[in-house]
This record gives C-alpha cells, sequence and structure tokens, in this order.
C-alpha cells in the first residue's frame, strides 16, 4: 500500500471530497474528484447503497481510466421506518438542498418525543480497480445517534447539525472535522476499505 495510488473520488458533494482528502492525506495517494475528469452525476436507480456505490464507481473508472472510490451514505431514523435511507440525498426533493432536508426531518419528527427518535447514518464504500471489476471492494460503517429538534453546530454537512451523537453530548456539526473522521460512519467504513486494500 506504499505505492503511489491514483484515484478518483466518484462524488460530487463537496463535504464528503473534504473528508475523503482529510482522511485519504496520511498515504500520500493522488487524489481527484469526477468533476476533475468532467464525469457527470451517475444516476442512482439502485434499491440498495451498495447497489448506487457501484453505479457511482463503475462511470468514474469510465470516465478517467483511473480506479475509483464511490461513497453512498444516508440516514436511516427508525421512526421513520428507516426514511429518508438511499434517498436521503433527494428527501425535500430538491437534490442535494442540505437545508431543505433538514426541514423536512424535523418536520416528520414533529410529533415524536425525544427517547423515540434514534437513527443510524450508514456509508457504503467501493473500490473498483477498473469498469470491468469483477471483485470491486464492498465496505459499510455505521454510527448510531439520535435526531435533535433543532439544528446544532457550523461544521460537517448534511444532517450533521441534526444528529446528536450521545457519547459525546455533541452534534456531529460540533464535533471537530478530525474526530468526526475518526468515528463516523464513513470514516469507519474507510478504515475497513484500507485494511482490504492491504491484504
Ligand atoms: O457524514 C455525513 N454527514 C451529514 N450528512 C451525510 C453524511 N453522510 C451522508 N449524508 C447525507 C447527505 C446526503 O443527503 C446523503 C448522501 O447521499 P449520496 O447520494 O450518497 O451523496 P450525494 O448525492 O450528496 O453526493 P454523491 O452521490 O455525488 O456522492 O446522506
Ligand atoms: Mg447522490
Amino acid at each position: 500500500m506504499s505505492a503511489t495510488r491514483s484515484l478518483v473520488v466518484a462524488s460530487n458533494n463537496a463535504g464528503k471530497l473534504r473528508e475523503f482528502r482529510e482522511l485519504l492525506e496520511p498515504l500520500a495517494w493522488e487524489i481527484t474528484s469526477q468533476a476533475d475528469h468532467g464525469i457527470s452525476a451517475a444516476e442512482e436507480t439502485g434499491l440498495t447503497f451498495v447497489e448506487n456505490a457501484l453505479l457511482k464507481a463503475r462511470a468514474a473508472c469510465l470516465g478517467s481510466g483511473l480506479p475509483a472510490l464511490a461513497d453512498d451514505s444516508g440516514l436511516a431514523v427508525t421512526a421513520l421506518g428507516g426514511a429518508p435511507g438511499i434517498y436521503s440525498a433527494r428527501y425535500s426533493g430538491a437534490q442535494g438542498d442540505d437545508q431543505a432536508n433538514n426541514d423536512r426531518l424535523l418536520e416528520a419528527l414533529a410529533e415524536v418525543p425525544e427517547g423515540q427518535r434514534g437513527a443510524q447514518y450508514h456509508c457504503v464504500l467501493v473500490y473498483m480497480r477498473h469498469p470491468e471489476d469483477p471483485v470491486p471492494i464492498i465496505v459499510q460503517g455505521s454510527w448510531p445517534g439520535e435526531i435533535l429538534s433543532l439544528p446544532r453546530g457550523e461544521g460537517g454537512f448534511g444532517y450533521d447539525p441534526l444528529f446528536w451523537v450521545p457519547d459525546q453530548g455533541l452534534s456531529v456539526a460540533e464535533l471537530s472535522p478530525d474526530l468526526k473522521n475518526r468515528i463516523s460512519h464513513r470514516g469507519r467504513a474507510l478504515t475497513a476499505l484500507l485494511e482490504q486494500l492491504e491484504r
């Protein structure tokens, strides 16, 4: 794993891209985003995080000629039967509008009392060496928490101001980037991925 690798991160989400750059920095790999290669967003037609991550990775491999790392992730709220799940980025209707998505989540949980607002962040990562890679590496990470009634904090992205981490007594948007990366669904999944790449 000490050799320099070139890797395209198959995402258009600036928050994810920042976290991957931070997480992968110690490895000194050559990292580009799919936008750097003029690759547009893959259509997320899968019914699982795994299927969508495979679609994103394959499109990025095809468009770049490089190995790709894709992330499909989201928030599963127990009181909502696991919603918004794979539809987290499109929850409000508008793709990727964090504020509108957070507003819709607060509305959906308006009548749900504290103690019944448990949720999980899930992250599936796919590492695909080339578009026909028959054995892409697939890993996942989850992170339990609770959904707040009001946003807290300025850091992170997406649902982070509403995601309470009981162990820390803080929302994710109040955690330092380093701490989030160490304990998050994405950080855990990436640790598992790097272990498999080392083999
Ligand atoms: O650590 C996180 N902190 C806050 N929110 C998060 C996190 N991880 C996922 N999320 C939310 C953002 C988005 O609403 C959805 C992911 O959707 P997802 O399709 O995987 O990503 P995306 O559309 O934002 O970018 P892209 O598909 O180009 O990677 O879950
Ligand atoms: Mg997406």
